[in-house]
């Protein structure tokens, strides 16, 4: 069984546990109500006008890769310093067994900056579409290999419902042309292979030419110096998401150099 696979089957047990407390119907209700007493514009959706390089910097305590990376990390503080560095958003790791994230992590975020919040888990039921809305996120990853065609297509749909952006990530030219019929806007290339956890930044550079030049292309995981950044950032992609470096660095500009 690969590593997702793993992930995937822990994660639908936990799903429906939570759907006995509260059900599928109820959730949606919450939800709903949610949307309709906001106002406010989701500024993730600014990542659309495609006006600068955005880095996104991820709270991330544990990973199947790594281990523990940081498990009592002050997820607020780091919050902060991402926004003083001026990310573009924060990606929140939500997953609990395999990463030590809670939705808690994603709210503490949401309470203490302006800057957009994506949450990063492994979505495979649209009750969990719902709770995203309920606990503040502006967008939402949705992982290609994980999710049929039809799902997809339903789950992209329903967040730009919700208000949420979503984040579709992808491993290959195959999920690409999967990604882009279920009507991903904004896709993710995971320089990280889910099955074994290699990692491959060139991966990005390989794939950028499978999509097309209005899409937002963000290159995800394994950048780790200021060379990788660099080299990611000449590729001509809209932005990159980065986790474990940031984590353990605690000085991002290491990587990212003094102006973004
Ligand atoms: O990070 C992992 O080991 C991992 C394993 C299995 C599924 C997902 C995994 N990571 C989730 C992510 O999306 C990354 O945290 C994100 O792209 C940042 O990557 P990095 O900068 O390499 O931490």
């Amino acid at each position: 069984m690969s590593v997702l696979e793993k992930i995937l089957e822990v994660k639908k047990k936990e799903v429906e546990k939570c759907k006995q407390l509260v059900p599928v119907e109820k959730m949606k209700k919450l939800a709903i109500e949610k949307c309709t007493s906001t106002s406010c514009e989701n500024k993730f959706g600014n990542i659309f006008k495609k006006e600068n390089f955005c880095i996104i910097g991820e709270i991330k305590r544990a990973s199947p890769s790594e281990g523990i990376i940081s498990e009592n990390v002050d997820v607020k503080g780091i919050a902060k310093l991402y926004e003083s560095l001026g990310f573009f958003a924060i990606s929140v790791l939500t997953e609990k067994n395999f990463f030590k994230g809670s939705e808690q992590d994603l709210m503490d975020v949401r309470s203490v900056t302006s800057l957009p919040v994506l949450r990063k888990d492994f979505i495979i039921d649209i009750w969990q579409l719902y709770q995203t809305k309920m606990i503040g996120a502006d967008a939402a990853l949705l992982i290609t290999k994980a999710l049929g065609n039809k799902q997809l297509s339903i789950f992209i749909k329903v967040l730009e419902i919700l208000d949420i952006v979503p984040l579709v990530e992808v491993e290959n030219e195959y999920e690409i042309e999967k990604a882009l019929n279920c009507g991903a806007k904004l896709i993710g290339i995971n320089n990280r292979n889910l099955n074994d956890l290699t990692i491959d930044i060139r991966k990005t550079e390989r794939l950028l030419k499978y999509i097309p030049k209005d899409v937002v292309v963000i290159s995800e995981s394994g950048i780790k110096s200021r060379e990788d950044f660099e080299y990611i950032r000449s590729l001509g992609v809209d932005g990159c998401l980065i986790g474990t470096s940031f984590m353990k660095t605690q000085n991002p500009v290491e990587i990212i150099g003094e102006r973004i």
